[in-house]
């Protein structure tokens, strides 16, 4: 995502505040992530943030996962929140290609109850996926949108029976949904369109933010 670009988040939305303020309760480690995010980065609007939190740590409760991948720490935000419904002994893989902002991470990681339990990757994320062959109970991909119809056709493989498979911004801001020139809004129709063809994957597209997908993969 473009630094400055204005989303959903960004916008005048009361049924989207109402649902935010409705949902929690949000750990107090997590406004911190919040707060710094948004007096130390030049794009906070990447944060995954509170709703989509909320929804992140309900679904790896549910999960309950040993191992879990995230491509996109950012801040770190949606890592604390996956990190909510980890297993005992349960570990995050975390890919950032940032260094600022995987300093940051650490740092808010460090502050929370879960720094033992995040395994966090400085580099790309094409350097590190050979490295990361799981399997992994729950995927989070949170990256280069371009990138995305690429990730899946690595990840699926890497998701074990029943495992949860998340993509944040499949939406797009509305773009998904018409053909114009756009290339992620391209490649983000790509992902959802192979997620939901394949026949290993049951999906549901949250309208939530910009766009949840969350899929799982079949047992058999
Ligand atoms: C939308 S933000 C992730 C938000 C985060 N998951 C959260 O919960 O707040 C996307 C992040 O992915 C990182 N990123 C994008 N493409 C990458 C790549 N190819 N390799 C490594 N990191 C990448 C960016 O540096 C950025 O910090």
């Amino acid at each position: 995502m473009m630094p400055g670009k204005p989303t959903q988040r960004d916008r005048h939305d009361p049924p989207a505040e109402y649902a935010e303020r409705m949902s929690g309760p949000v750990p107090d480690y997590l406004h911190r992530v919040e707060r710094q995010t948004y007096l130390k980065t030049v794009a906070p609007q990447m944060i995954t943030g509170s709703l989509q939190g909320r929804m992140l740590a309900l679904l790896a409760t549910l999960q309950h996962p040993v191992r879990v991948l995230e491509l996109g720490t950012f801040t770190g935000y949606g890592t604390l929140c996956l990190a909510e419904g980890l297993a005992t002994g349960g570990t995050i893989d975390t890919v950032e290609g940032n260094p600022e902002m995987a300093w940051l991470a650490e740092r808010h990681f460090a502050d929370s109850p879960f720094a033992d339990s995040i395994n966090l990757h400085v580099g790309q994320i094409s350097d590190w996926l050979p490295k990361l062959t799981g399997p992994f109970d729950l995927i989070y991909v949170d990256a280069d949108k371009q990138s995305y119809p690429y990730y899946f056709g690595i990840l699926v493989d890497r998701l074990r029976p029943g495992g949860l498979l998340l993509a944040d911004n499949v939406l797009w801001d509305g773009k998904v949904g018409s053909k114009g020139p756009d290339p992620d809004a391209a490649a983000l129709r790509e992902y959802n369109r192979l997620v939901l063809e394949d026949p290993r994957l049951e999906v549901v597209v949250l309208p939530i933010r910009d766009g949840l997908s969350v899929a799982r993969k079949s047992l058999v």
